[in-house]
């Protein structure tokens, strides 16, 4: 039977019955170092678009932009079906946004995407609401981080509760604070999560990972999203309720994405009309939201700052460039965006470097087609995988450096970088991503002066083979800025 399908996928290393790949990357894993270091090591032999076998299911990977381009966006009805097992369709159950496919999807994606957009998602309200929360961040940590006249803070912490509190002031509403048990207990276990987060929590069905056989290592796993689950639903309940007693006025749209919700859910309830939009899938929309807009954004910042550390020069000529455009008399704005491409090139570089998914989420195909004039058999799977785009030497020279110069010198390059992928599948939330990388970048490096405290971090991911690659962990100095 392997053989058979063999004959109909792309090249790829020879697989085992059962184990598949496994072995070769242990093997490979073992001998080079990370994951991204071993699908490389395949592309070598087989090409941009390859097999491997995750166990016995077979799972394509695509390291071309032109091919990326080709399948998901030119035939974009064969490859936006998403692959949702695992730890990916724990508690969602195929609702939300990220593991629901068909119309559930569709209509869930495009009531976030309207509704995100109405709060001012790529529009100015949306920088007010992100510098908002700067400003607030700032001068809360002056008030408890102050020393020397220096701010002193874990970059990652911080991120943390900035982009934490972004997303969650779109949501609902509300701001977390410093020392917010709930909070702290969110970021714990999801750092414990991801570090024992395995390719088998992708690929073994969501029934085995949650069965008995598999409890030594559920409370690990699991932990972070039952906990943000119950926060959800115990708030949206609550919201909900308040509503229903009047003790929360819904006026002009509302003021949060819950409150565009719960009129969504009247108008639907009033029509009559079939409806999937309740309590229920309201909490799995926001479970998906948060989960999908805080880790991720909160991540790059911190390789951001990482990045820069490890080059004063860089940010010595963006800080020229800022100073130049603002006088040092304003903060820098979304609108300045075509008179900055020094800071551009910087943000690409940063997520180009980043590439904070070493596996990038899958899609299903559902009827054999082909890929490059390869066939690709109904029921794999298939991936485009940024990580390896994003390091691919013939597209970027000496691809571990942080050069933003690169992104200057060849304007092809913007093009190929894809890190809210390609496709119907990409991320809704890109625009708001890139606001908040674009502003707090820009406007962290006018205020002020940046230090490591203690030694510079080393720009390495601590968990090369995890889903998400997640930045070193250290402490920055915020400076008064030398004028
Ligand atoms: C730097 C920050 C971010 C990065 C690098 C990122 C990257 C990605 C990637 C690569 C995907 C998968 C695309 C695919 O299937 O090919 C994705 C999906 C998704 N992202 Fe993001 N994301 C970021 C921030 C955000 C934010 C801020 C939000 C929410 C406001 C968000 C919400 C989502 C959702 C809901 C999906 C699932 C989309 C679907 O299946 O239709 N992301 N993101």
């Amino acid at each position: 039977y392997q053989w058979r399908k063999c004959q109909r996928l792309p090249k790829g290393p020879t697989p085992l019955p059962l184990i598949g790949n496994f072995h070769q990357f242990i093997y490979y894993g073992i001998k080079l170092g990370s994951a991204v270091a071993v699908y490389h090591e395949f592309e070598k032999t087989y090409g941009k678009v390859f097999t491997i076998w995750m166990g016995p299911l077979p799972s394509v990977y695509i390291s071309d932009y032109d091919v990326a381009h080709e399948s998901h966006i030119k035939r974009a009805n064969i490859f936006s079906t998403r692959f949702a097992h695992g730890t990916t369709n724990y508690i969602r159950e195929g609702r939300g946004i990220i593991a629901a496919n068909g119309d559930f999807w569709q209509d869930h994606r495009r009531f976030a995407l309207t509704t995100l957009r109405n709060f001012g998602l790529g529009r100015n309200l949306m920088e007010e609401k992100i510098m908002e929360e700067y400003n607030y961040r700032i001068s809360d940590y002056k008030r408890t981080h102050l020393k020397n006249g220096a701010i002193e803070i874990h970059a990652g912490t911080f991120f943390d509760l900035l982009v934490g509190s972004i997303i969650n002031q779109l949501l609902i509403s509300e701001r977390f604070e410093q020392g917010d048990q709930e909070f702290e207990k969110i970021k714990t276990s999801l750092a414990l999560s991801l570090e024992n987060f395995g390719i088998i929590d992708i690929f073994f069905p969501t029934a085995i990972l949650d069965s008995p056989l598999m409890k030594w290592r559920q409370k690990k796993i699991f932990e972070p999203f039952d906990f943000i689950y119950e926060v959800s639903k115990r708030n949206l309940t609550k919201r909900m309720e308040a509503v229903k007693s009047g003790d929360h006025v819904i006026e002009d749209g509302g003021r949060d994405f819950v409150d565009a919700y719960i009129l969504k859910i009247q108008k639907d309830e009033n029509s009559g009309a079939p409806s999937t939009f309740n309590l229920e899938t309201m909490i799995i929309d926001v479970f998906d939201l948060w989960q999908a807009g805080q880790e991720t954004t909160s991540t790059t910042l911190t390789w951001a700052f990482c990045c820069l550390l490890n080059h004063p020069n860089v940010v010595k000529k963006l800080r020229a460039e800022l100073m130049k455009l603002t006088g040092g008399n304003r903060h820098v704005g979304l609108n300045d965006r075509a008179d900055t491409p020094y800071l551009n090139a910087v943000c690409n570089e940063v997520q180009r470097i980043a590439s904070i998914l070493n596996i990038n989420l899958f899609r299903k195909i559902e009827q054999d087609t082909e890929i490059a004039g390869q066939p690709l058999a109904s029921g794999c799977v298939v991936t485009t995988q940024m990580s390896m785009l994003h390091t691919d030497v013939e597209v970027y020279k000496n691809p571990t450096e942080f050069r933003p110069e690169r992104f200057l010198e060849n304007n092809t390059l913007e093009k190929k970088l894809i890190p809210f992928g390609i496709g119907k599948r990409s991320c809704p939330g890109e625009s708001l991503a890139r606001a908040e990388l674009y502003l707090i970048l820009s406007n962290v490096i006018l205020d002020v002066e940046i230090e490591a405290v203690g030694s510079i971090p080393k720009i390495l991911t601590s968990n090369p083979f995890g889903l998400l690659r997640r930045p070193p962990s250290y402490d920055i100095r915020f400076k008064p800025l030398k004028v």
